[in-house]
């Protein structure tokens, strides 16, 4: 079989007009992941009850298409919207098109060193993967292989999940081997909030069984004497990890976080972190046990790979954010990634639905907790028509 290797003809960014999608926290009235959940902004009592209020959801879903000149098309989602639309076209295609399609490490370079001056980190390296997935993607196409094959296959038969969402009751009857919960009151919510913080890990943990661990995702809202105070109020109910407690630049607080704990419990972040740098100061600083990367966010595939290596060396464990195939399609090819998360974007969180449902046709999802990734080539996913795109600025 001959290897095809054309060069990318054309980059396209276009926004979704549809809720949901790749940006996740688009939902409806209602839904279980708007519901009082604790944020950086629980200190403004207005801005309490709903992430929507203060613009969580402002972003929207982002498509990026890469064209090889043989009219193979490889495509991404992820979050960023318009304004990452606007970097991909106006500053990044240029890096990406007339390059070799299997230029992976090249195009990724240039882009990260052009943006320097204004990127970083954040919507800049969220442009940045969105790119390199639908690469990535597109190169797997024209080998006609699957992403995981490219990352040097399985390591594994079939990928375990844990579930993120309001019910892990409801996720351990799925089969899920483990469930966190969002934490609902911050600081600001003073004394009361914490005990109904410590009620209801306490109530959810009655209601599963022992082997079934348990989680808090705290996205960002806590300070280090609160989330240690959290921690020993909550210790000896199995729970497996504190996540995301603090800003993400604070590695001073999470290195004191962690050694903080009670014994047992784990300290995770590295949702909002990017780059293999980022990555880096975590580890060197030892804030956490488990690195929490979002593929669609921290720089891309290619980035990740590097990010995963670093943590390998210093013996800590990779288990992404969400993001789907994306994340599934690098989990089952490493070791130190034994599990991977599914968010349960279900209103109630109480049945399996796609995690970027309605963007994406063929999405897997975990069945009985549990998932083997088709060989189709690429990440195996199609744009569902019926999600309307809208191409904002064509270079
Ligand atoms: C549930 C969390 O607040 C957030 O919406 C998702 C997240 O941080 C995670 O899945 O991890
Ligand atoms: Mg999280």
């Amino acid at each position: 079989m001959s290897v095809r290797n054309p060069r990318i003809r054309h980059l396209r960014a276009y926004t979704v007009d549809a809720q949901g999608g790749a940006d996740y926290h688009d939902q409806p009235a209602g839904h279980w992941i708007d519901d009082h959940i604790a944020t950086p902004m629980s200190v403004y009592p207005e801005y309490r009850q709903s992430r929507q209020s203060f613009g969580i959801d402002v972003l929207g879903s982002l498509v990026v298409e890469a064209e090889a000149d043989d009219g193979t098309v490889g495509f991404a989602v992820t979050t960023g919207g318009e304004p990452a639309a606007w970097i991909i076209e106006n500053h990044l295609a240029r890096f990406v098109e007339g390059a070799p399609a299997a230029g992976l490490e090249r195009i990724w370079d240039q882009m990260y060193r052009s943006t320097l001056f204004y990127g970083r980190k954040g919507l800049v390296l969220n442009a940045i993967s969105g790119v390199d997935l639908a690469l990535w993607d597109l190169l797997g196409k024209l080998r006609e292989q699957p992403v995981h094959a490219l990352l040097g296959g399985p390591v594994r038969e079939e990928q375990v999940f844990y579930a993120t969402g309001a019910r892990p009751d409801l996720a351990e009857s799925m089969g899920f081997i483990g469930g966190k919960m969002p934490l609902r009151h911050g600081p600001a919510e003073g004394e009361e909030g914490l005990r109904a913080n410590v009620e209801a890990m306490t109530s959810m943990r009655e209601r599963v069984g022992d082997d079934f661990f348990l989680a808090y995702d705290c996205w960002m809202s806590l300070d280090v004497p609160y989330a240690t105070r959290l921690g020993h109020r909550l210790a000896g109910q199995g729970v497996r990890w504190i996540e995301e407690a603090l800003p993400p630049d604070d590695y001073w607080g999470y290195a004191e976080l962690r050694r903080n704990l009670p014994p047992g419990m784990l300290t995770s972040t590295g949702e909002h972190e990017a780059g293999r740098l980022g990555f880096r100061l975590l580890l060197d600083m030892d804030c956490a046990d488990i690195l929490q990367p979002d593929v669609g966010w921290c720089g891309g595939l290619t980035e990740l790979v590097k990010i995963s290596a670093l943590a390998d060396a210093h013996g800590k464990l990779v288990v992404p954010h969400g993001s789907s195939v994306y994340s599934y399609h690098f989990v089952i090819t490493r070791h130190n990634s034994p599990f991977a998360e599914f968010l349960m974007m279900a209103p109630q969180a109480d049945e399996v639905v796609p995690m970027f449902s309605p963007l994406l046709l063929d999405e897997p999802v975990p069945v009985g907790g549990r998932l083997t990734l088709p060989d189709t080539p690429g990440f195996g996913v199609r744009l569902n028509p019926e999600c309307a795109l809208r191409r904002p600025f064509q270079h």
